[in-house]
C-alpha cells in the first residue's frame, strides 16, 4: 500500500512545505497538490515542496485540460521533475465546473480533452517536436526544449541529494510511464466513462471516494478500460483520493469533515449519491446553502450517513479500520485529504504511527 497526501494551496506555501516534509519524515510516499483557480498556482507550491523534501514524490493533484494547454503542463511538469530530482508525477481530471463558470470556461467534451492531452503528454516530456490535430487538443510543432537533455542529465541536475530518477519504477512497476525518461500521469475521475478510459490510458486513477463500495463499483471499469489497452489493473495506481479527518474526539473529526463532505455531495455524480442511499435532491439545499457562504448551516445538513459515504472521520482507530477496509476494496494508494486535521502536523505524524502498521 501507498500513501499520500493532499495538500489545498489555500494556505501559505511555507506552511504547506513544513507539512510536506513532516509526512515524508513519517513515510508518506506522495504529495498532491490540488490545482483551482482561486487558491495559489499548484507548481508553484510544488516546487517550493521539492526544495523542502528529498524523496516523496510530488504531483499536481489534479490540474485540467482548459486552464492551460497542454505543452505548458508540460513544460510545467517537467521543471519541477528536474527540480524534485526525478520526483514529479502528473494528475488531470475533468476540472471544477464551479470555478470554470468564474473564468468564462465551459469545460465541454471532458473525456475527449483528457484523453487528447494524455496522449500528447509522453512525446512532450521526451522532449519531442508534436503535431497533434485533436477536437480539443491542437499542437502545430510543439516542443519542450530543455527536456530530453534534462531527463538524460537528471542525476547532474538534480537539486535533491540523491537523483531518484528511477524511483518512480519502484512505485510504479509496471505503468507504461515508470521508465526513467518519462513522468507519470494519473488521471482524476469519478464518473463511470472517465474511470474506464482512466483504465485505459493512465498510470494511476485518482478517486474522489472514501468508502469501499465506491471501489467495489470503479475497479471493473477501470479493468475493462486496462483491457482495451492491453494492459492489466495490477499497471495502475489505485488512489482513494479521500476526505480525511482524524481527531483523538471522533465528534470533533466528524464536525470538520462536515463542510468537505457537502461540497463533495454536491459535486458528485447523482448515480454515486443513488450508490449510497442519499437522495441527490439534497444538493441544492447543500449548493443554496455553499452559495451564500454559509458554511456553518451546513453541518447541520450533513447527515451521519453522507460523512460514512463520503469521508474518513473518526478517531485513530476508526481511521485505521477504514484504510483496512480501503486496501481490501483493491485500493493501491490512500491519499490523506482535507481536512486531516485541526492540528495537521500532529495530525500528519499520528497517520504515520497508522502507515508503520500497513
Ligand atoms: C466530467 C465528469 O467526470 P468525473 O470523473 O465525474 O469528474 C468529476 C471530478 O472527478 C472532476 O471534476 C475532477 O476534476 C475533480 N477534482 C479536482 N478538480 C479540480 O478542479 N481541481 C482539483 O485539484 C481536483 C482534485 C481532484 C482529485 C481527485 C479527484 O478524483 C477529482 C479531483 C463526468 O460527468 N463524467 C461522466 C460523463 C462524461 C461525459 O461528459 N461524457 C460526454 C462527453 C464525451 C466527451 O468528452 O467527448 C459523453 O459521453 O457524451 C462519466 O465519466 O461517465
Amino acid at each position: 500500500m501507498k500513501f499520500g497526501i493532499e495538500f489545498v494551496p489555500n494556505e501559505p506555501v511555507a506552511h504547506l512545505s513544513s507539512y510536506a516534509k513532516i509526512a515524508e519524515n513519517a513515510g508518506f510516499d506522495f504529495v498532491w497538490v490540488t490545482d483551482h483557480s482561486n487558491n495559489r498556482d499548484v507548481y508553484a507550491t510544488l516546487a517550493a515542496i521539492s526544495l523542502a523534501t528529498q524523496r516523496i514524490f510530488v504531483g499536481a493533484g489534479v490540474t485540467n485540460p482548459y486552464t492551460r494547454n497542454p505543452a505548458v503542463t508540460a513544460s510545467a511538469i517537467a521543471t519541477i521533475y528536474e527540480i524534485s530530482g526525478g520526483r514529479a508525477v502528473l494528475g488531470i481530471g475533468p476540472g471544477d465546473k464551479s470555478t470554470f463558470e468564474t473564468l468564462g470556461i465551459s469545460g465541454d467534451k471532458p473525456l475527449t480533452a483528457i484523453r487528447e492531452c494524455v496522449s500528447v503528454f509522453s512525446d512532450l516530456f521526451l522532449g519531442k517536436t508534436v503535431s497533434f490535430d485533436g477536437e480539443m487538443v491542437s499542437l502545430k510543432g510543439a516542443r519542450i526544449d530543455f527536456a530530453k537533455k534534462m531527463m538524460e542529465n537528471l542525476p547532474a541536475l538534480s537539486t535533491s541529494p540523491v537523483a531518484q530518477v528511477s524511483q518512480i519504477s519502484s512505485v510504479l512497476p509496471n505503468s507504461p510511464s515508470s521508465s526513467t525518461s518519462s513522468i507519470p500521469v494519473y488521471v482524476g475521475a469519478q464518473g463511470p466513462k472517465m474511470l474506464e478510459m482512466a483504465g485505459e490510458v493512465a498510470a494511476g486513477v485518482l478517486i474522489n471516494a472514501s468508502h469501499p463500495d465506491d471501489f467495489k463499483a470503479a475497479l471493473p471499469l477501470i479493468e475493462n478500460g486496462s483491457k482495451k489497452a492491453n494492459r492489466n489493473l495490477k499497471d495502475i495506481d489505485i488512489a482513494a483520493y479521500t476526505c480525511f479527518s482524524m481527531d483523538d474526539d471522533s465528534e470533533a473529526a466528524i464536525k470538520k469533515a462536515a463542510p468537505v463532505v457537502a461540497f463533495i455531495v454536491v459535486g458528485a455524480p447523482d448515480l454515486i449519491l443513488v450508490r449510497h442511499g442519499i437522495n441527490p435532491e439534497i444538493k441544492k439545499e447543500l449548493a443554496a446553502e455553499i452559495s451564500k457562504s454559509n458554511f456553518k448551516a451546513l453541518g447541520g445538513l450533513v447527515s451521519d450517513k453522507m460523512i460514512d459515504k463520503f469521508a474518513i472521520a473518526g478517531d485513530a482507530g476508526f481511521c485505521e479500520k477504514r484504510m483496512k477496509e480501503l486496501e481490501k476494496s483493491g485500493v493501491t494508494q490512500i491519499v490523506v485529504g482535507s481536512p486531516i486535521g485541526a492540528d495537521k502536523e500532529k495530525t500528519i505524524s499520528g497517520i504515520g504511527e497508522i502507515i508503520r502498521d500497513f
